[in-house]
């Protein structure tokens, strides 16, 4: 918190005043009425309150006070005066400075060894330096010369330490206490107690003095509340009533009353002062010892409440876990229960010990009836019997057991269990405490497995006698899983010989496989009518007409084939199309297939803009020929002439015959000027070849004549039937300018070629 130095300094200057002021009011009520032998007595005390509570910024104060009560009203000389007022300030400040030490001590002020230092430090040592530096400034310079004696010095620290004992603990308590410690710790004991040590003070001080120990004694019982307080009440209330109380019994004593009066004098006042420190010191060290204790209960009562209280949360705890333990059986028995699977446990004796509601219906017991007993006392022989060679099983080794087991039903129906058992150990020891069971109704299940089986039986039969070829092979890998007596015969090879081997080298080719893999997944796993060429075992080639289908067999995803042998009928096809683009008698193309290139070459001819020409041939006279020579030769002769021509040509040029004794030529890619060169050789080679026999008695050569016609990009030819029209027309020229002859087509006959 901010202080302004104003306020710090008139704060300063109101302590300063206030310390001055008590410090002159004692010395004055003191030495008032004895003034040379006795020594200044609270004047040590002050100081150190004053240092206690307000720290160093008081020496001024103190210094001021000490020389005003010496100088002015003890009538000491200047210097004895000044001296005894450095002594007041320095034995306090030194005690002040030596408990400052000990932080801990300073500030809390509780404990016995508190008590020690206290009275070590401010009482001892600051005592002893006041009294040191008082008494021979006395001895030098005080009024009188005052020898400097031991026994000046001895009272005048007696004096100075029962002072700082008595009145000093109160102030250092107090600074250390806060204010609502204080009013917390308020009640009958703190009011009643110091009030009835303060009226007992009273009371025995209003006696008549004298030497009679009757006052003295009953001054005495004074302290016994007093030892009471201390023991009982709070440190700094005792230590407040022991510094009030021995002021009373001073200023009584001071004043002439009380029995401590009659022992006055230097020797008796000595005494008193003992007395009183020792009374001090004894009540300062019984509150702290009762502090101690109390504090120490205060202590055990925590620690009690903190074990109390574990205890409390330790019980909690437990309670939660048994209701959670409870609530985790009841679980646990209400879900094995609404099991539909009956479930038992035994002992390792074989012997139940508790069993499910399912497990009850299926052998009709309940459950007092089935505990204690065994398996073939509750399932029968020959389920019992299983079931005790399975736990035998377990019990001896094994972890963990599973059978198949047909049980009679109280109701005479046969039915068939898997029985599943498992050992069953205890959580913490890990022993085995039994075995637990768990069946399973298969019996539908194997009247559906007998079916089936028969069912395949069935339709292993019919597939096995059925005429129509049928293969099952892998889909992973193409093995062949099944084939019947008609596909065993189709690919020459049986199904012994090749089970389990891939099929894939008896597709002709790798295309029609993938083809039908692709049509499989795109029509939804069946394809029919699909036809492929296959390669048999023996090597020999197949056409096959397939229908398949995307199915499993036994535990493999397969493709099913059935097939038919096309073989014949793709042989008559291909027998049939050359049939119709191929002439008979001389097995060059036939007018149609002629036709049909010239066409093509013609569209390419006008894409690609390049020329090509037509040749048309006609053997010279060759009724001649047939009419001498007979028919069949004539054939011969046409054939002849057929191969001569093929033998002059290039591979992409297309020889056809167009009927009778008519044949043409296509020349792809070539002008009339090279047309024209290719038809005089082919005109020569006719001649040349023996197409007639060598004994002709017609005594003629075989000779052609040719028509050439060119199809030219920028002509406006725009079909090949005109452009063999005008083929046909040089021709004609070519047989009318005497045949054996090559003419081109030209717009006007006898044009310049
Ligand atoms: N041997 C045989 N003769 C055929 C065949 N086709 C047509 N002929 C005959 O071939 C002859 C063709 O005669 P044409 O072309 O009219 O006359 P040509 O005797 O050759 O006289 P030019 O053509 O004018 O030189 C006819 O007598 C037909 O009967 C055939 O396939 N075989």
């Amino acid at each position: 918190m901010f202080t302004s130095p104003s306020r710090s300094m008139s704060r300063w200057l109101f302590w300063s005043a206030g310390i001055v002021a008590s410090y002159v009011l004692l010395a004055w009520l003191v030495l008032g009425v004895r003034s040379t032998e006795i020594v200044l007595w609270p004047s040590a005390a002050v100081a150190a309150f004053a240092l206690i509570t307000r720290g160093p910024s008081m020496v001024p104060a103190v210094l001021l006070a000490s020389w005003v009560s010496n100088y002015l009203l003890l009538g000491w000389g200047l210097q004895a005066s000044l001296i005894i007022a450095a002594g007041d300030a320095l034995g306090p400040l030194l005690g002040w400075w030596v408990l400052r030490r000990r932080p801990a001590r300073w500030q809390e002020f509780q404990t016995t060894s508190d008590a020690i230092w206290f009275i070590a430090a401010m009482g001892m040592m600051a005592a002893a330096v006041s009294a040191a530096v008082g008494a021979t400034a006395a001895a030098f310079y005080g009024i009188g010369h005052t020898p400097l004696t031991p026994d000046l010095g001895v009272q005048w620290w007696v004096t100075d330490m029962t002072s700082i004992v008595v009145l000093t603990p109160a102030a250092a308590l107090l600074r250390a206490l806060s204010w609502e410690e204080m009013k917390a710790s308020l009640h009958w004991e703190t009011v009643l107690a110091p009030l009835l040590a303060l009226v007992g003070t009273l009371l025995t001080y209003t006696m008549p003095t004298g030497q009679s120990a009757l006052p003295i004694g009953l001054a005495s019982l004074v302290f016994l509340p007093l030892l009471w307080t201390a023991m009982r009440l709070p440190l700094a209330v005792s230590a407040s009533l022991n510094a009030l109380i021995a002021v009373v019994i001073v200023t009584a004593t001071v004043l002439h009353h009380g029995p401590m009066y009659s022992m006055l004098g230097s020797d008796r006042f000595v005494s008193m002062q003992i007395i009183l420190l020792a009374m001090a010191a004894a009540l300062l060290l019984a509150g702290l010892l009762a502090n101690e204790r109390s504090q120490a209960l205060k202590q055990v009562r925590d620690i009690n409440a903190t074990l109390e209280k574990k205890v409390n949360r330790r019980t909690a705890a437990l309670q939660i876990a048994q209701a959670t333990t409870q609530a985790q059986l009841r679980f646990q028995e209400s879900l094995l229960n609404a099991l539909p699977n009956p479930v038992a446990f035994s002992d390792p004796q074989g012997r139940f010990t508790r069993v499910n509601v399912a497990f009850n219906l299926l052998v009709g017991l309940g459950g007092p009836e089935i505990h204690g007993r065994t398996g073939t006392q509750i399932l029968g022989t020959t389920l019992g019997r299983i079931w005790e060679e399975m736990d035998h099983e377990l019990l001896s080794g094994s972890q963990q057991a599973t059978r198949e087991a047909p049980y009679l039903h109280p109701d005479h129906e046969p039915t068939v269990w898997i029985l599943n058992k498992a050992l069953v150990r205890d959580a913490v020891s890990r022993q085995i405490v039994g075995v637990v069971t768990s069946m399973q109704d298969i019996t539908a299940l194997k009247q559906l497995q007998q079916q089936l089986s028969e069912d395949e039986q069935r339709f292993r039969f019919l597939a096995e006698e059925s005429p129509v070829p049928l293969v099952i092979t892998r889909t992973t890998d193409a093995a062949l899983l099944f084939s019947n007596k008609a596909a065993d015969a189709l690919f020459r090879g049986s199904y012994a010989q090749y089970a389990g081997q891939s099929m894939r080298h008896l597709w002709g080719d790798s295309v029609s496989r993938d083809q039908l893999l692709q049509r499989l997944q795109r029509e939804g796993g069946v394809v029919r009518g699909m036809e492929a060429q296959f390669r048999r075992f023996d090597g020999t080639e197949v056409w096959l007409l397939l229908s398949v289908t995307r199915g499993r067999y036994r535990d493999d995803d397969a493709l099913i084939f059935a097939f038919k042998d096309i073989t014949e009928v793709k042989a008559r096809e291909s027998e049939l199309r050359n049939l119709a683009y191929t002439d008979t008698l001389t097995g060059i193309p036939n007018r149609r297939y002629f036709m049909a290139r010239a066409a093509a070459e013609l569209r390419r001819a006008q894409r690609e803009g390049t020329p090509f020409a037509v040749l048309a041939l006609d053997i010279d006279r060759f009724k001649l020929v047939n009419d001498q020579l007979g028919h069949q030769t004539g054939d011969a002769v046409i054939r002849c002439f057929a191969q001569t021509c093929m033998q002059q040509l290039r591979g992409q040029d297309l020889c056809g015959r167009l009927g009778g004794d008519e044949f043409a030529i296509l020349l792809p890619q070539t002008n009339r000027q090279v047309a024209f060169d290719v038809a005089q050789r082919l005109r020569l080679a006719i001649q040349e070849a023996s197409c007639l026999p060598p004994a002709s008695q017609i005594g003629m050569t075989l000779t052609t004549s040719i028509g050439i016609a060119e199809f030219l990009p920028i002509s406006s030819i725009s079909d090949s039937d005109e452009l063999l029209d005008r083929a046909d027309q040089a021709l004609y020229r070519a047989k009318e300018s005497g045949r054996n002859r090559v003419e081109i087509w030209t717009a006007e006959p006898g044009a310049p070629v």
